[in-house]
């Protein structure tokens, strides 16, 4: 099957975002008495959105709805204002994405992050290429790997699914391509490990941006 689209997950797929991620949530849980992490351990906090980063972050007996919606709201706060000091785009997709586009294939990006900050982010990092769908986390959506989310990016793209590559670096990335019925493709330079991506049910993994070109025919 010939393929047309390529879809990619933002977090550890196409922007490396966890140092400014890591900031926003220490600097909250320092503002409410909690020990902050070490910046790897966000590697397994991101990935099912913003509200589950800060569950997975609080100590377990913190974990009630009134401290997570005031950390969560803290966050939103912070990060509104520091989503691109370090944020970057991970290195050999520049010259990726514009062989896509070159060759005709539609884009897309799929993400857990809240669609103001996925839409500010794609401004600032990812404006040099068209999109045909940016669909990042919303309110009265469900989040990744909810199919209902990923019919949305189909129904824009006007392809198949089995026409579709899905790309991202989490167990969530890989089921929301099985869900969708996208192929899924694991990216090694992202936030989890290879394993993880086997386990759930990688197709293949591809350890460098320009790989992902020898899987379009
Ligand atoms: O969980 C998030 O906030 C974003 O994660 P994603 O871009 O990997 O979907």
């Amino acid at each position: 099957m010939t393929i047309k689209a390529c879809v990619f997950d933002m977090d550890g797929t196409l922007l490396n975002t966890l140092d400014d991620l890591a900031t926003s949530a220490n600097t909250v849980l320092r503002q409410h008495g909690f020990d902050p992490h070490p910046v790897e351990a966000y590697r397994t906090f991101v990935g099912s959105g913003v509200r589950n980063l800060i569950i997975r972050a609080l100590p377990e007996n913190a974990r009630n709805e009134a401290t997570i919606d005031a950390c969560l709201a803290a966050f939103k706060i912070h990060y509104d204002t520091h989503w691109a000091d370090q944020t970057h785009l991970y290195e050999g997709l520049t010259d990726t994405l514009d062989q896509l586009t070159k060759q005709g294939l539609k884009l897309a990006i799929l993400t857990n992050k809240p669609q103001p900050f996925a839409d500010l982010c794609v401004d600032k990092f990812l404006g040099r290429w068209t999109w045909n769908i940016v669909q990042g986390q919303q309110d009265g959506l469900p989040i990744k790997p909810d199919a209902a989310v990923s019919q949305k990016v189909t129904d824009a793209l006007e392809v198949s699914p089995a026409e579709v590559l899905y790309f991202g670096d989490s167990d969530v990335d890989m089921f929301t391509a099985r869900n969708a019925g996208y192929r899924a493709i694991g990216v090694s330079w992202g936030f989890r490990s290879i394993d993880e991506l086997n386990q759930a049910g990688a197709e293949q993994i591809i350890h460098q941006p320009h790989e992902l070109l020898n899987l379009l025919n």
